[in-house]
């Protein structure tokens, strides 16, 4: 075969049914594909205006009215815009693909910036058979002696066009709702999704159901605007009440003046706002205007924290208002969300692709018109310039976060507590994010008092070098704390699930650098220094070690003996770093349902051997050891009952012994909020036996 070249032909047939099923992900778009074309048709007539190839007349208001007919099932979306000569309707209308849109920009591009046009694709106009089966289209061009154009479609592939009856410029798109799309025919519905798809959409949008009886209101006569549709007028009379005078006489008084009433046709209220509040310039927008329209958009009646207002042009342009919401950590999900616009006309909530995973913590704006689009518009191609905008973003906030921490430092600290997991979040997310903020993270100390990493490590560094003590819990830890402020030793609290992977990761990046939870270890600073030992004495105390092991009944609880700075306290269980993480770590992946998994592993029952409790202890065991040593030779007959006796003493302290070791080591447990249910139980009856006992 000869070599050949030519065009590919796509038959409407196949690819109209394609275009009405499957081109958008979203039934209800079409309402944002008809409005964003009326909007189109404004903008256009505007520019023209301002080119001087239209003369706009004096009380022109441009809008775009939305009817809807419950009985009909219809709906009519009509605009003041170019509208279309016949010849343009073949054109955009009847060739799919074909973008008058893009025409006009490429017709006046030296003229006129392409923003503002909505329109790219030359296809948002079909959506309407998604969910209708006949659209009229009657509309006439702006131009003089353009006659107006009736089209209709059956949602198939065919057309009928014929001369029009429309008097004045513009266009009303009327499409009769399928079967299966009625839920459209409702003003309430309608109202949902042009609020989502057209809140901030250039044009004013106003809806009205045309089956209603139109609704009223009442005015002051003053307040009469020269629009006002006045049905009647209505006259209150004077009120007046009988009232006893000075004299005692009665007398009638007027308390409210008679007065006339207007009752006009409700003024229509547009569905969205035409000037967005990030479109302003941040320095013309008071604090009051910020809460405002943060309520408004994300229904929070909580004041955000504080905002940044993005205003970018060069080299791509982006506006938006990131807010930082409140968050309260204990009773809800952190869940932001961030709006999409492209050109005021909603994209989507939360694309990853241009908002950092991270950021989507907040709660915001984003209108970026130079966004790479598709077709269904939600989908953004992940292309290197949507990367960019991304990393802008991320920028802007750890300036925020900077800036404020350097200059606001008081409102900063104010506000940590609540963003405290975002920064973190972000700074284990994204290293470049990490890199800018690092000094701008802080840490909350026993005092309340916020410190940074830096602050944390100068105030340990004289006794601790590198390591920082951190309370996960600070009631649970309540013991540990006191004793660590009786020692005049700092710890940072850190109570969210995220400040263990953030810590980690601070520990990864700083080679020393090490945190350690406040019942970690017993360091020196809380124990006394040992004069040496001699060898009675460590052979006793591991005699007591192995008694106190056997009697507890754990054996892999390791036991050891210290003398506490504080006489008060007889014991302590301190969790070995390293183990806490790893077994928090299983905890968290469902490898564990309770304490009593790991048994004892990495715990320590530190005994202040100069407590009174475990200096009886020690004594207990000497003696007992003794006395086996003493019983093991031959004895006479008295000495036998003497021996009965002895034993029987021996067997009940060594009751007692063996009591008093569970004791200890379960209060040591209960110190640190880790005793399992089952040793609660057996707590509490030997506690009870214990107090039965002392009546005795
Ligand atoms: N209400 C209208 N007034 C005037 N012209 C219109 C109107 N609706 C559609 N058109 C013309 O028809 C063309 C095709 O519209 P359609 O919605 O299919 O695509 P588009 O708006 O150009 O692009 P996109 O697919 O991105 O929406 C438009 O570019 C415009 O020239």
């Amino acid at each position: 075969m000869e070599n050949r070249q030519g065009s590919l032909s796509i038959h409407s047939d196949n690819l109209f049914p394609i275009i009405k099923k499957w081109l958008y992900s979203d039934h209800d778009i079409f309402v944002r594909e008809l409005v964003s074309n009326g909007c189109d048709a404004v903008t256009k007539l505007k520019k023209l205006a301002l080119m001087g190839e239209y003369r706009t007349p004096e009380n022109e208001t441009y809008r775009i009215q939305v009817e809807v007919s419950p009985k009909e099932k219809s709906i009519r979306f009509l605009d003041n815009g170019v509208g279309m000569s016949a010849e343009e309707v073949e054109k955009y209308i009847n060739q799919i693909a074909f973008s008058g849109a893009q025409d006009f920009i490429e017709t006046y591009k030296d003229k006129a910036t392409e923003d503002q046009i909505i329109g790219h694709f030359g296809l948002g106009f079909y959506s309407a058979f998604m969910v209708a089966d006949r659209v009229v289209i009657e509309t006439k061009s702006y131009r003089e002696n353009e006659t107006a154009v009736h089209w209709e479609s059956d949602g198939g592939t065919e057309y009928r066009m014929s001369d029009g009856t429309r008097k004045e410029h513009g266009t009303a798109v009327t499409l009769y709702l399928a079967e299966e799309s009625q839920e459209f025919a409702s003003k309430a519905r309608l109202r949902e999704v042009l609020e989502k798809y057209c809140g901030f959409m250039p044009v004013p949008i106003y809806l009205t159901d045309v089956d209603a009886a139109p609704e009223t209101e009442l005015i002051d006569p003053a307040d009469r605007r020269e629009d006002d549709v006045v049905l009647e007028t209505i006259v209150e009379e004077a009120k007046t009440e009988e009232k006893t005078g000075e004299d005692g006489n009665k007398e009638i008084v007027e308390v409210s003046p008679a007065r006339e009433q207007l009752k006009i046709q409700k003024r229509p209220q547009p569905i969205n706002d035409t000037n967005p509040l990030w479109r302003k310039h941040p320095n013309e927008v008071s604090k009051e205007e910020y809460e405002a329209f943060y309520r408004k958009v994300f229904m929070d009646y909580r004041e955000p924290l504080f905002w940044i207002h993005l205003n970018m042009d060069y080299p791509f342009r982006l506006q938006g208002i990131l807010y930082f919401p409140h968050t309260d950590l204990k009773y809800e999900a952190a869940e932001g969300k961030i709006k999409l616009y492209n050109n005021q006309v909603f994209i989507a909530d939360n694309i990853k692709e241009v908002i950092p995973e991270f950021l989507l913590l907040l709660k915001g704006v984003i209108d970026c018109p130079d966004l790479p689009l598709n077709v269904s518009r939600s989908a953004l191609q992940n292309d290197g310039f949507v990367k960019k905008i991304s990393a802008y973003i991320t920028k802007k906030v750890a300036e925020k976060l900077t800036g404020m921490c350097k200059t606001e430092r008081e409102s900063y600290e104010k506000y940590w507590d609540d963003i405290a997991p975002f920064v973190q979040y972000g700074c284990l997310k994204d290293e470049k994010f990490e890199e800018k903020v690092k000094d701008a993270v802080l840490f909350k100390n026993l005092e309340k008092k916020y410190l940074t990493l830096e602050d944390c490590l100068k105030e340990n560094e004289a006794r601790f070098p590198n390591r920082i003590f951190y309370v996960t819990d600070e009631k649970q830890q309540r013991s540990y704390i006191d004793l660590f402020k009786s020692q005049n030793i700092d710890a940072i609290i850190l109570p969210h699930a995220i400040d263990m992977p953030f810590i980690q990761s601070l520990e990864a990046k700083n080679k020393d650098l090490k945190f350690l939870r406040i019942d970690a270890d017993l360091n020196e600073a809380l124990c006394e220094k040992e004069e040496a030992s001699d060898e009675v004495r460590e052979t006793r105390e591991k005699a007591l070690v192995s008694a106190v092991q056997k009697a507890i009944g754990e054996t892999a609880l390791q036991v050891k003996l210290e003398s506490f700075k504080n006489a008060e306290v007889a014991a302590m269980l301190t969790l070995s770093e390293e183990s806490r993480r790893m077994q928090d770590m299983m905890r968290q992946y469902g490898m564990s349902d309770s304490e009593g998994t790991f048994g004892t592993a990495g715990r320590t029952l530190v005994l202040n051997r100069k407590h009174p409790l475990v200096q009886y202890l020690q004594e207990q065991v000497v003696v007992r050891d003794g006395n086996k040593a003493e019983t093991a030779g031959n004895e006479t007959p008295s000495e036998s009952a003497e021996a009965d006796e002895n034993a029987e003493r021996t067997t009940k302290t060594k009751g007692l012994t063996k009591q008093l070791c569970e004791q200890l080591y379960d209060l040591a447990c209960i110190q640190q909020g880790s005793l399992s249910p089952d040793r609660m139980n057996a707590f509490i009856a030997r506690s009870n036996a214990l107090m039965e006992e002392l009546t005795k």
